[in-house]
C-alpha cells in the first residue's frame, strides 16, 4: 500500500469515526434520553461504546420514578433503592448485548425500549398481584381487549413510531407502540402484555429462547407462541425472575455469568484474580455485581425480592422478627406450610430463641424448667450415641507394630471428652478406629454403640467427623459454604423451613454472623480469619446434626480467645445430646476445665488416664505425680509422658 493510501484510508476512517462519534454525542445531548433512530449504528468500537453508555447510563438512577412503590412494598428489605437499583443494573463492564441488539434492531433499540411509565406499569401489577403465571398485567394503551400487537405476546417488542420522541424518564404516559414488532434482543426481557423491553438485571441469564418442537413451548422460558401466527418467533425472556417455572433464568449452580447473556462453566471459566472469574455457587454468580472484599454475588436484594414475590406472591410480609416473641411459637407457620424466605427465617429465629431459652433453664435446672422441657416436643431431638470400646488394638499389618494397646473407656452422650497425649502417641489413630477409618490395621477388642455389637458404619448419617485439615471451599461465602453442606447432608425430605433453622442455628450457635456474607478465601486471596475458618470447618459438619462429633484438632493454631468461642459452640451441641470427642493440643488450663472426659493416650498407644476431666490431676496425685505451682496441668501430664519433665513426687513439695 502507498503512502498516499494509507493516509487516505486513515483520513477516511477517521471520518466515519469522527461522524460515527458526533451522531451518538447528539443522541446522547438529547439528555435526559430521548429514543432516538440513530442510523449511523456501526461495528465502530467507539460508536458502540458510546451507544451502550447511553442505554445503561439512561437506566442507572432510575428509581426516583418507583422508589416510592418499591420502598412502600419492599422497604423492610431494601435499606437504599437507589444503589440497589444501581447496582442490578450497572453494565458498564460488559456491554455486548447492548451492541448486538443495536445491530440487530437496526439502530432503532431506544424505540424499543420501555419508559419509566412502562417499567412503574410493569412493576406495580406485578406488586399488587403477583406473578401468576397467565397474563398478569392489566389492559394498557397497547394491550388491551380491541388492541393486541404482536409486541404484546411474551418474549417480543414494538417501537415507537418513526419522528416520535419517547422520554425514557416519563412517568406517566405510556408511548403508543405498534411499529417494528420483533423478537426481544438477548439480554432483556419482554413480559407478556407491555410492548417493550427491559435490560435483563445482573446475576440474570436472559438468552434467546428456543423452540422445543416436541412441547412446542420456548425454552427456557416456558411461553408458547400465539396460534394463529405462522410468522411468529420464539422471542427473548418474557420473565424477570421466575424461578418457579424457568429456573434458568439465573446464572445456574457450577457456572458464572460475566453478563446477562453469557454462562460459562467455573472449571473452564476459572481465572485466578481475574474479576471476570467467579466461583461456582449454589445459585450461580455474575461477576459484574462483585463489588469489594468477602461481598457475596449473586442475586441483588432488588432481584432476589422480586424472586421471591413471583415464588410466592400471596406470602410476603417481612422479615420483622420479634424474638423472644412468645406468641411466636403459636403463629408461626411450620414445615411446608412456610413460603417465603421471611417466613423461613422468622421460623428459623424464633426457633433458635426458644431453644436458647430451654438451655437457660436446663443450666439452672429449676423444676418448672424440667416439666416445661419434658413437655416440649417441638424442640427437635436427635437420636443419642454412647460409644464403648474395649481393649481396642490395632496392629500395623505390614509391620506388625502396635498402635494401639488395648484402650478401653466410653463416650458418653451429652459430654465433651478430650484426647490428648504426645504427638505420635496415636491420638489420630484412636479417633479412625473408633470410627471405622483404620486402613491398613488389624483390629481387635470392640466396639459397642448404644451397648450393640454393630458396625459403627451402619450409624454414619447421624456421625461427624471434622478432619485435622481444614474441607472448606475457599470460593464459597461462609453461608454458602454451610449450604453446600447442608443440600449434601441433610435428608432430601427435610422442608426447606427446616434446613433454614439448622444453617442459621449453625451460624449463630459458631458466632459466624458478622462474616456469613464474607468469603472464606484460598492461599491467594485472604479471607475470614484462621480462628473463623475453623468455626466454618466445624460448622460443615454440624449442619448435618449430628449425635455423636468427631474433631481431630479442631483448635489447632488457634489463639485461646478463639478456641473458646470453638468450644462454647461445642457445649452447646452438648446440651442438646450430642457426644463430642476432640484431639486437643495444649489447651490453656480455661479451655482444659470445659472438658467434661480426658483420655489421655501414652506413645505407644497406651493409656495413661480415662475419666473424668476434673479428677485427672487427684489421680495422679494419688500415683504420686503433683503439678508444681504456676504449670499448666495438661501440659505437665504430656511433658511427663513424653519424657521431658521427670515427676515430682509430694513428699519433695
Ligand atoms: N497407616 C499407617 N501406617 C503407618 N504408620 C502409621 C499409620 N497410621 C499411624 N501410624 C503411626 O502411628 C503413630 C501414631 O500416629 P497418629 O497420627 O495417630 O499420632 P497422633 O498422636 O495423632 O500424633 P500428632 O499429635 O502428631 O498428630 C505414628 O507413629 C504414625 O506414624
Amino acid at each position: 500500500m502507498s503512502r498516499e493510501e494509507f493516509n487516505k484510508l486513515r483520513h477516511d476512517h477517521c471520518c466515519f469515526l469522527y461522524v460515527s462519534i458526533i451522531i451518538v454525542a447528539f443522541a446522547l445531548s438529547l439528555s435526559p434520553a430521548y429514543c432516538q433512530d440513530i442510523e449511523g449504528y456501526d461495528d465502530n468500537p467507539a460508536t458502540q461504546e458510546l451507544f451502550s453508555e447511553l442505554v445503561y447510563k439512561s437506566f442507572s438512577n432510575f428509581t426516583s420514578v418507583f422508589k416510592q412503590d418499591i420502598a412502600k412494598y419492599f422497604g423492610f428489605c431494601i435499606t437504599d433503592v437507589d444503589e440497589d437499583w444501581n447496582m442490578a443494573f450497572n453494565f458498564s463492564k460488559g456491554t455486548q448485548f447492548i451492541s448486538n441488539c443495536a445491530k440487530k434492531t437496526n439502530g432503532d433499540m431506544l424505540r424499543r425500549i420501555c419508559t419509566a411509565a412502562e417499567i412503574k406499569f410493569y412493576f406495580n401489577n406485578l406488586f399488587e398481584k403477583g406473578a401468576k403465571k397467565s397474563n398478569y398485567l392489566k389492559p394498557n394503551k397497547n394491550c388491551n381487549l380491541s388492541s393486541w400487537v404482536s409486541g404484546c405476546e411474551p418474549g417480543w417488542a414494538c417501537g415507537v413510531g418513526k419522528g416520535e420522541k419517547v422520554d425514557l424518564r416519563n412517568s406517566k404516559d405510556m408511548p403508543f407502540r405498534s411499529t417494528n414488532c420483533a423478537a426481544c434482543c438477548e439480554g432483556f426481557f419482554c413480559p407478556h402484555g407491555i410492548t417493550c423491553m427491559i435490560p435483563c438485571p445482573l446475576g440474570a441469564h436472559c438468552p434467546l429462547a428456543k423452540l422445543n418442537k416436541t412441547t412446542g413451548i420456548c425454552d427456557p422460558y416456558h411461553y408458547q407462541l400465539p396460534p394463529g401466527k405462522p410468522n411468529h418467533t420464539c422471542g427473548g425472556a418474557d420473565i424477570w425472575a421466575d424461578i418457579l417455572s424457568s429456573s434458568e433464568i439465573f446464572c445456574s449452580a457450577g457456572l458464572y455469568c460475566p453478563s446477562t447473556i453469557q454462562e460459562i462453566p467455573c472449571s473452564r471459566g476459572l481465572n485466578p484474580g481475574s474479576d471476570a472469574a467467579l466461583p461456582p455457587m449454589p445459585g450461580g454468580s455474575s461477576s459484574q455485581q462483585s463489588s469489594g472484599k468477602g461481598k457475596k454475588n449473586g442475586k441483588s436484594n432488588l432481584t432476589q425480592m422480586l424472586d421471591d414475590i413471583e415464588n410466592n406472591p400471596e406470602g410476603h410480609e417481612g422479615f420483622n422478627l420479634e424474638i423472644g416473641d412468645k406468641n411466636i411459637k403459636k403463629n408461626a407457620p411450620r414445615g411446608k406450610q412456610l413460603h417465603t424466605q421471611s417466613q423461613m427465617f422468622r421460623y428459623a429465629y424464633g426457633q433458635i430463641e426458644r431453644e436458647k431459652a430451654m438451655q437457660e433453664q436446663n443450666k439452672n435446672l429449676t423444676f418448672s424448667g424440667v416439666i416445661s422441657m419434658a413437655n416440649d416436643t417441638e424442640i427437635r431431638k436427635r437420636p443419642t450415641i454412647e460409644v464403648a470400646f474395649k481393649d481396642l488394638t490395632l496392629t500395623l499389618t505390614t509391620k506388625h507394630k502396635h498402635l494401639l494397646r488395648c484402650v478401653t473407656g466410653k463416650l458418653s452422650p451429652g459430654r465433651v471428652s478430650a484426647v490428648m497425649g504426645p504427638s505420635g502417641a496415636g491420638k489420630t489413630t484412636f479417633l479412625s478406629a473408633l470410627t471405622g477409618k483404620a486402613t491398613g490395621c488389624t483390629m481387635t477388642g470392640m466396639v459397642l454403640v448404644n451397648g450393640k455389637m454393630e458396625p459403627i458404619q451402619s450409624y454414619r448419617k447421624i456421625i461427624g467427623f471434622v478432619p485435622q485439615d481444614d474441607i472448606v471451599h475457599g470460593n464459597l461465602t461462609v453461608e454458602e459454604n454451610l449450604w453446600f453442606s447442608a443440600r449434601c447432608r441433610l435428608s432430601a425430605e427435610l422442608p426447606k423451613p427446616e434446613k433454614v433453622l439448622v444453617v442459621e442455628r449453625v451460624i449463630e450457635s459458631l458466632g459466624l454472623q458478622a462474616v456469613r456474607d464474607s468469603m472464606v478465601g484460598t492461599v491467594e486471596k485472604r479471607g475470614i480469619s484462621g480462628g473463623q475458618r475453623k468455626r466454618v470447618n466445624v460448622g460443615l459438619e454440624m449442619v448435618m446434626e449430628p449425635s455423636l462429633l468427631i474433631l481431630d484438632e479442631p483448635t489447632s493454631g488457634l489463639d485461646s480467645s478463639s478456641s473458646l468461642l470453638l468450644l462454647r459452640a461445642l457445649r452447646r451441641e452438648a446440651l442438646e445430646g450430642v457426644n463430642i470427642c476432640m484431639v486437643v493440643h495444649q489447651p490453656s488450663y480455661t479451655l482444659f476445665r470445659m472438658f467434661d472426659d480426658l483420655i489421655l493416650l501414652a506413645k505407644g498407644g497406651l493409656t495413661a488416664y480415662h475419666g473424668s476431666a476434673k479428677k485427672v490431676e487427684e489421680y495422679f496425685a494419688g500415683l504420686g505425680i503433683t503439678v508444681p505451682e504456676r504449670v499448666n496441668p495438661p501440659d505437665y501430664f504430656i511433658d511427663i509422658l513424653e519424657g521431658i519433665a521427670k515427676p515430682k513426687s509430694a513428699g519433695e513439695l
